[in-house]
Formats: C-alpha cells, sequence, structure tokens
C-alpha cells in the first residue's frame, strides 16, 4: 500500500501579515505539511502566543533562522521578510537543494542595478538573482514552472500588471499614457507598529503617498517594458485608504485604435485570460470592488472605454494578502510541483 507523503514546507517571517496567511493557507492545502516556522523577535514564541485565534491549529513553535536545520526540514521554503533579507539566505537554501518563494522585493528584479538604486541595498548575489523568475503565473506559467527561485510580485504591481497586461501584449495602448491610480488597505503595510496606520490617523480619510517615487514603480515598468518591447515610464499613484484588505487598481491609457468599444476589449481580455482561473473578467458595465476578492485568490477585472477622450480605463481588485502576496506565491508553488493551479487556494472571497 502506497504511504502518502506531503511535501515538507517552511515560512521564515511567519509572524508577520504575510507569513500568517501562508500558515492559514497552507494548513488547508492537500499536498504539504507545515514543519519549520523562523523569525527573529517571535523566537520561542508559539504561533497561539501571537494570533490566538490559531492556538488550536498545532502550535509551531517559531525557531531562530538557522539554513542548516531549515533545508535538512524542508523541501520548499517561504520568505516572507521585510526587503533586503531574502537575498543573504536564498543562495544557501537554493544550493542544498530546497525550492524558494521570496515574497519580498529581492528577487524581482532581472536588473540588480534598479534594485539597488531603489532600495539602496548592495549585493553580492547576482549569480543567484539571475536565476529567480518573477512571479506572475498569469504571464509566466511556464518558466514558473521550471524555476528553483521565485520573485513573488507585490501587491501593487500585481493588481497594476493583471489590468495593463492584455493591453501592452496586443499593442492596443500607446504604451508611454499608461497611469496607475492604485489604492491599498492597510494590511498592505504588515504587522510593524507605524503612526500613519493608527485608527486615528487612517480611519475617515484617504491620502495619496510616494507619488512619482514609489518602490513599486520600477517593478511595474520593468514587466511593461518586457510586455511592450521597449523601456517605459509609467506613472503610478498609490492611496491609502481606511480599509484592512484590498488593493483596487485603475488603470487609464490612450488606445491606438479609438474605434475599439468596451464589448471589444472584454473579448480581448477574456481571451487573454482564458487559461486563468484566478483572473475573472466583468460583464459589460460591471466593475469590481475590494470586497468580492477578499479572501480569496481572484482578481476581478472590470473595463470600460470612454469615447469621448479614447481612453480604455481598466479597473482590477485583489486581495492584497492573498492574490497580492501569499496566495500567489502558493499559485507559483502549484505549478513549480506539478499540482493544478488552483489546489489549496480560496476560490471565493467572503462578500459580504
Ligand atoms: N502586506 C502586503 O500586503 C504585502 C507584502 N509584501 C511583502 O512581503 C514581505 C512580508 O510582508 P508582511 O508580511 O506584510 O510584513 P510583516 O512586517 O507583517 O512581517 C515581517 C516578518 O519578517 C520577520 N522578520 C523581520 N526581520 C527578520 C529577521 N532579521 N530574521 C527573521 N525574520 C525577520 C518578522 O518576524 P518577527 O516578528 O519574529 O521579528 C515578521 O514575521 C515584505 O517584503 C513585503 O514588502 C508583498 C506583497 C503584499
Ligand atoms: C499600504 C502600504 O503601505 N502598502 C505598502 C505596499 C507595498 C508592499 O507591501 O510592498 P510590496 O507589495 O512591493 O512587497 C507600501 O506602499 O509600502
Amino acid at each position: 500500500m502506497g504511504k502518502f507523503r506531503r511535501v515538507p514546507v517552511g515560512i521564515v517571517g511567519a509572524s508577520g501579515y504575510g507569513g500568517v496567511q501562508l500558515v492559514r493557507l497552507l494548513m488547508d492545502h492537500p499536498e504539504v505539511e507545515l514543519v519549520y516556522l523562523g523569525g527573529e523577535n517571535s523566537i520561542g514564541r508559539s504561533l497561539g502566543d501571537l494570533y490566538p485565534h490559531l492556538a488550536h491549529t498545532g502550535n509551531l513553535p517559531i525557531e531562530a533562522v538557522e539554513l542548516e536545520t531549515i533545508a535538512h526540514r524542508c523541501e520548499v521554503v517561504f520568505l516572507s521578510l521585510p526587503d533586503g533579507l531574502a537575498w543573504q539566505i536564498a543562495p544557501t537554501l537554493l544550493e542544498k537543494g530546497c525550492k524558494v518563494l521570496d515574497l519580498s522585493a529581492d528577487y524581482r528584479f532581472s536588473d540588480l542595478a534598479t534594485y539597488t538604486s531603489w532600495y539602496g541595498v548592495e549585493r553580492s548575489d547576482r549569480s543567484t538573482a539571475v536565476t529567480a523568475v518573477y512571479g506572475l503565473p498569469e504571464l509566466y506559467r511556464d518558466r514558473i514552472a521550471e524555476a528553483q527561485l521565485i520573485g513573488c510580485p507585490g501587491c501593487y504591481p500585481t493588481a497594476s500588471l493583471l489590468a495593463l497586461s492584455p493591453l501592452l501584449k496586443q499593442g492596443l495602448i500607446v504604451p508611454e499614457t499608461a497611469i496607475i491610480d492604485a489604492k491599498s488597505g492597510t494590511s498592505g503595510s504588515g504587522r510593524q507598529a507605524k503612526t500613519n496606520l493608527l485608527l486615528a490617523e487612517a480611519d475617515n480619510s484617504i491620502a495619496a503617498y510616494n507619488i512619482g517615487r514609489h518602490r513599486d514603480t520600477p517593478e511595474i515598468e520593468q514587466i511593461c517594458s518586457d510586455l511592450a518591447g521597449h523601456e517605459l515610464t509609467i506613472q503610478f499613484t498609490p492611496h491609502l485608504v481606511p480599509m484592512v484588505r484590498g488593493i483596487l487598481a485603475t488603470v487609464y491609457a490612450t488606445m491606438r485604435d479609438p474605434g475599439l468599444v468596451r464589448d471589444d476589449l472584454i473579448t480581448i481580455f477574456s481571451a487573454f485570460y482564458r487559461n486563468s482561473p484566478w483572473i475573472k473578467v466583468c460583464s459589460s458595465g460591471v466593475y469590481p470592488q475590494t470586497k468580492w476578492a477578499n479572501g480569496s485568490n481572484l482578481c476581478y477585472i472590470g473595463v470600460e472605454v470612454d469615447p469621448r477622450t479614447g481612453r480604455v480605463i481598466v479597473v482590477s481588485a485583489i486581495d492584497n494578502l492573498i492574490k497580492g502576496q501569499a496566495g500567489q506565491a502558493i499559485q507559483c508553488l502549484n505549478l513549480m510541483m506539478d499540482w493544478d493551479e488552483t489546489l489549496g487556494l480560496p476560490k471565493l472571497g467572503f462578500y459580504p
């Protein structure tokens, strides 16, 4: 009688918002077993100490980041750490045979000079970085399946790129006219205490921040340039809105053919994403809201044309912690392991 063996998986940074979403999702994943949780300030504490609602789930302890131990125990390691740490850990884990999925920005860039100029971190792992694949399955499914190291996209880039990709790939817009106006809930900033995230600061208010200099800009530009076939500059403005989860990205661009109407574009988007189970293109005249996606790995996309301006307007909605982070990383793992892309991931949001 064959014994069913689950793949042993570890999470470094398990106490953070991304880490705890990974715990939640991986505990329900039929092919994996969580065998290691790592951190820094939370070392020695149990998950139930940090998140009492998880006290009944087995109470794995948070351990020190000891690479020999992690590689000995785990076949797959998720790194859910602040930017600038993964590159100091991943090369050793890879050498020891682990598959690594990094949720930070460390492995999102094909050009390390761009990473260094935006993140201020000098790197000595170039030979590893060039092997990383950008973990946006809807664009790079085949490369992800063959990879040992994934640089998982940021939450804003995920929502923005899924809205823009069909337009750029099919040459439907003047690329330089693209403008991304995006809004995020406060969990996008992680579990660290910050003044701007206090209820008294964030509630009943909406504010733009880091206009023209947000660090997700070069990441969006890198993939848009890849799709357009030439170097692009993209206007990206993020906003903090008083909600916990969710990103809504509204993308504007001038169409090359002003004769295209909304239903033409909906047909094009639907065809582009026909093999992408996590993308739902809305029917004519329907625009998504973040609440639809909360708790699920779905990205909803609504498409509109304004015939007066000749612009296409695309609205995408995701859960920043799921499709924008932990869920997308597991979607990539499913592809790397040749499992169904939807395995173990929540298929419906918890609306309302
Ligand atoms: N939040 C979001 O919506 C998204 C975030 N991301 C990215 O994912 C990554 C994680 O984000 P998020 O979960 O929000 O962050 P959090 O701040 O909530 O969590 C950070 C985690 O990193 C751990 N950590 C910090 N320093 C160290 C260290 N030196 N050694 C070991 N562990 C350490 C912390 O552990 P401890 O508590 O034990 O110190 C904690 O578990 C970031 O790079 C972020 O940019 C990507 C997409 C979306
Ligand atoms: C609301 C909020 O603060 N959001 C975060 C989102 C970016 C983030 O988490 O980083 P990546 O998605 O690129 O990894 C920020 O703007 O810094």
